[in-house]
Parts: structure tokens; C-alpha cells; sequence
């Protein structure tokens, strides 16, 4: 029993399993479907999932199907009808925006009215929280004996909710010296979720008074904007303008939070920049892919400046939201510190987006 998976090894395995295209049986109240990540779907598992029953659907957000005129019966997301002839490069276009505009016609697409949605959207939420595509093969099956057959992972689908909605635990594994071009007394603390997911970082800048408000900036990845220098947003000058100021005061603590691209990931990330070169915006983008402007959970740098003995911030941004969500996550924002550098001729517009879209302070 000791060696067997816990629920949420389990859930781990399985966003595994959808990255991989392999079937994973979701169980909810006196109804189980198979799932599968459309944008990995093969065609020999689309024909494995056709010979085990009718009614396969493609679940979308809301957001996606807006932009392929499905009706969103359900709300949030979208149940299409799959017509038997269609096969892996129609699924395909329907998830991935690539080639809206050259193929803008998919449809008609009819969408499923009856019947509950709550596996689609736990199937949703899982195949965000592995970076795909929002867009996920549906089939309702008579009884769960399927999963069992094919060594396929089972999971309960009310668990899988709760999951995906937690706040997530994170334990701290090291920390070490690290001398900095900006600061010379660095420091590096590494922390590890729980849950199998994503670590994250603390830079700790000099030796903080946990009794004072301090320095504090929640920076999200951005690896073309740190590591390559893109022109295309602020991150690099704001990521050093941070650890700068921090140096110069001698004290700070910089998040390094992995939720690149807002929490899609970059391979999305590059999906929606290459959407910015059709002419859509940042946050049009992201709709068009199927996902909210911003999918980052926050609750994270809450709970890591609470983990580092941290109460009172003054926060280096320029984002409401950071601030609202630190003061209603147990952090007390005494000051917001502004932050604005970088700008260039090629991110002039996506900073105004920004503003006009995001709520961020000019
Ligand atoms: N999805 C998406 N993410 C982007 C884009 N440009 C930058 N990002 C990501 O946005 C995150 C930075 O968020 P921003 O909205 O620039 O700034 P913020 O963190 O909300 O606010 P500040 O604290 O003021 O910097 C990083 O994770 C980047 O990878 C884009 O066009 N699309
Ligand atoms: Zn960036």
C-alpha cells in the first residue's frame, strides 16, 4: 500500500500522460470519460477512442470558442460535436490558432446543449495546468473499465478540481551565496512544491529586517525577456532594475516565479507572439488561444514571502493586481514602489496594452 500512488502522484502522472497523447479516464459522479490533448492527438488514438463508443466532443474555453463561433452552451467552455470523418489536422485547427486567418472556415460547429459539463472543465483545467493547448478530446463511457484494460491513470474528477484550485505548499530544498553584478551579498533559495510541479526562487538581497517593511518584487519568467534581451517586452530591464535597487539599499527579496509567458508557458507564449505578428495584441492573443489574459497564480509569491518570514512589502511594480492579491493573502503592501524602465520602440504598444486592458500603472 506505502509504494502505491497517492491522488495527487496520480494527477502528476497524469499531465504526463496528456503531454505524452495518451488517454487519461476522468471519474465523476455516475459518469467517467477518456480525455486526450487534442494538440498531441494521433491518428491511431483518435481511431482507439472512436471504437470504444459515439458521442466524442472537443471541449474549448470560452475565450476559443468565440473565435471559431462555436455556442458556448455551458458558460465557460464549449462541448463541439467531432463528426466522424473528421481526423487529426481538423482537431488540430480547432485548438491552435496558427492558421485562423488563412482558414478562417472550420465550421458550422455544432456544440452539445444537454448534459453536464464538469468533466470537460476539470479536463480543461488539466490540460492548462500541463501548458497545452486548452483544447481537449471528450469520450463518455458506459463504465470505468476501460482505464483498467488499457493501463490508462484514473483519476477522481472531483479531487482533480479541488487540486487545480489549491494553493500550492512550497518547501524550501537550499540556499547559497551568490554574488551579484548588481548586489554583491546575494543569496539563492530554492523551493519545491509538494505536488511534483514547478520550483520556484527567492533572491534575497543583503540581510532584511523580517520586523521591516522590505524591498520586494515578484518577477514572472520570461525567458526571452531575461535571457535574450527581447525588445518585445520589460522583463530584462525591470528584472535588473529590481536586483539594482535592492543592491543599492542593501536589503530586498526578488521572486523568481516560473510562470512564464503569465502562467502558459513558452511554447504558448510563442504561439501567441506569433498571433502578435498577424496584428492581434496581448491579450487578444491569448484569447485567441483559448486562455484568460493571465493565467498566473499569485497566491505563490504570497506564500513564499509568508514561508520567508516576510509581513510588510514595499513592492516594486506596476500591476494592481500584485498588490491586491499580496494584501489579501496575509502580506501587508505598506508601498508600491513603481517600475518603469525599458521602454523601447518595439514594446511601446504592448506597454500600452497594458494599461489599457490589464489596469497596469503608466
Ligand atoms: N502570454 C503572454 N505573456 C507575455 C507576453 N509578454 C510578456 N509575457 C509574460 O508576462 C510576464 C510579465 O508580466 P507583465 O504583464 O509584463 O508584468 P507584471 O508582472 O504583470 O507587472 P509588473 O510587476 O508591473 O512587471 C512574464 O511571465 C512574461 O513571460 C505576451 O505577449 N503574452
Ligand atoms: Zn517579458
Amino acid at each position: 500500500m506505502a509504494l502505491g500512488l497517492t491522488p495527487v502522484e496520480k494527477i502528476n502522472r497524469a499531465r504526463a500522460d496528456m503531454r505524452l497523447g495518451v488517454p487519461v479516464m476522468l471519474q465523476g459522479a455516475g459518469a467517467q470519460a477518456l480525455v486526450l490533448a487534442a494538440e498531441v492527438v494521433t491518428p491511431a488514438r483518435l481511431e482507439g477512442l472512436r471504437a470504444l463508443g459515439p458521442g466524442l466532443v472537443l471541449a474549448l474555453t470560452r475565450h476559443r470558442a468565440e473565435t471559431l463561433k462555436a455556442r458556448a452552451y455551458d458558460g465557460d467552455l464549449a462541448r463541439v460535436i467531432v463528426p466522424d470523418d473528421m481526423g487529426c489536422d481538423w482537431l488540430r485547427a480547432l485548438a491552435d490558432p496558427a492558421d485562423d486567418l488563412r482558414h478562417p472556415m472550420k465550421g458550422p460547429l455544432m456544440s452539445m446543449r444537454d448534459g453536464q459539463a464538469d468533466l470537460h472543465r476539470v479536463a480543461l483545467g488539466l490540460v492548462k495546468s500541463a501548458q497545452l493547448l486548452p483544447a481537449v478530446l471528450v469520450l463518455p463511457l458506459a463504465d470505468a473499465d476501460a482505464a483498467g484494460a488499457f493501463g490508462l491513470t484514473a483519476l477522481d474528477a472531483q479531487h482533480l478540481s479541488h487540486e487545480l484550485q489549491r494553493e500550492t505548499v512550497l518547501s524550501p530544498v537550499i540556499s547559497a551565496r551568490l554574488p551579484m553584478a548588481a548586489a554583491q551579498a546575494g543569496r539563492v533559495h530554492i523551493f519545491r512544491p509538494r505536488d511534483g510541479g514547478v520550483e520556484h526562487y527567492a533572491i534575497e538581497i543583503g540581510q532584511p529586517d523580517r520586523t521591516q517593511p522590505v524591498l520586494a518584487r515578484l518577477h514572472s519568467a520570461c525567458f526571452t525577456g531575461d535571457v535574450l534581451g527581447s525588445l518585445k517586452c520589460d522583463c530584462g530591464p525591470q528584472l535588473q532594475a529590481a536586483l539594482a535597487q535592492m543592491g543599492q539599499e542593501g536589503a530586498g527579496v526578488l521572486l523568481y516565479l516560473n510562470q512564464e509567458g503569465r502562467g502558459i508557458g513558452l511554447a504558448n507564449k510563442m504561439r501567441a507572439y506569433s498571433l502578435q505578428d498577424q496584428g492581434f495584441d496581448t491579450v487578444e492573443a491569448n484569447h485567441r488561444l483559448g486562455f484568460e489574459d493571465d493565467e498566473r497564480d499569485f497566491r505563490i509569491g504570497a506564500g513564499l514571502l509568508r514561508t520567508m518570514g516576510f509581513g510588510q512589502v514595499r513592492l516594486l511594480t506596476n500591476n494592481p493586481r500584485k498588490v491586491d492579491m499580496l494584501n489579501t493573502h496575509g502580506l501587508s503592501v505598506v508601498e508600491r514602489v513603481a517600475l518603469r524602465v525599458g521602454e523601447t520602440e518595439e514594446n511601446r504598444a504592448y506597454l500600452a496594452t497594458k494599461a489599457a486592458k490589464s489596469g497596469h500603472f503608466l
